[in-house]
């Protein structure tokens, strides 16, 4: 896996333009595999949430324990300056007056320093009949403002159904659903709370949600990579 295969340029005007980007074949199909595979492995987790019982949806998830493993702490790092660039400038648009540290281990400590202490970085399974609900992952007052999808699973062979949705409700308009069915190995970095959209008197907080149609059949399996710790 290589980050420097990655073209932030462009991704930046993605996420500029529509507040989401889609970087394809990122993870090599064994890392995939590892992921999976590792699902079963409970010291690799400090909790499970069965979604049905929060009314989050129907299906299953786990947070991660530290350390991570290795292909995720490693994008999570390298991932993080890059997106701080962006989520400044979006921060300046908006005359918000927080600056994102440069390196993720500073944020990281940032997040400590209010109590925000647990790793959420996280694997979902979904099996027949499971869905995601519209949500934001936000955990605490401090937050990064982007973060990521990685899709272990390749839609139409492993199953159907299960398409990643975005929603952009702008302020005073009707919602907008976005519709993604990315393949195995691509990864999908979207905002966490709201894009920066541009109106005839300036820049406006546009807010999305992000979530998962009900599949119709087989297994999906995705990792989420988000960049605050949690209260
Ligand atoms: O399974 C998905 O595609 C969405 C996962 C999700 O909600 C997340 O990673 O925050
Ligand atoms: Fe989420």
């Amino acid at each position: 896996m290589n980050i420097n295969s990655i073209n932030w340029q462009n991704v930046k005007a993605d996420l500029d333009e529509q507040g989401y980007a889609v970087i394809p074949s990122l993870i090599p199909t064994e890392i995939c595999s590892q992921l999976i595979a590792s699902y079963t492995q409970a010291d690799l987790y400090r909790s499970t949430i069965v979604m049905k019982r929060y009314n989050f949806g129907k299906g299953e998830y786990k947070y991660f324990a530290y350390p991570l493993p290795e292909s995720i702490a490693y994008l999570r790092n390298e991932m993080y300056s890059p997106l701080s660039k962006i989520a400044n400038e979006w921060n300046q648009k908006l005359g918000i007056h927080f600056t994102y540290p440069e390196k993720h281990a500073d944020f990281i400590e940032a997040c400590h320093q209010q109590n925000q202490c647990r790793p959420t970085p996280l694997i979902l399974k979904y099996e027949k009949g499971d869905f995601n609900t519209l949500h934001q992952d936000l955990y605490g007052d401090l937050y990064f403002p982007f973060q990521a999808v990685l899709f272990l699973t390749q839609v139409n062979e492993d199953y159907t159904g299960g398409e990643f949705v975005l929603i952009e409700q702008k302020p005073r308009l009707q919602s907008q659903a976005i519709v993604l069915q990315p393949n195995r190995g691509d990864m999908v970095i979207f905002t966490t709370n709201f894009r920066v959209a541009k109106g005839t008197r300036g820049y406006f907080r546009s807010p999305m949600k992000h979530g998962v149609s009900k599949l119709h059949s087989g297994n999906r399996y995705t990792v989420g990579i988000i960049f605050h710790d949690a209260k």
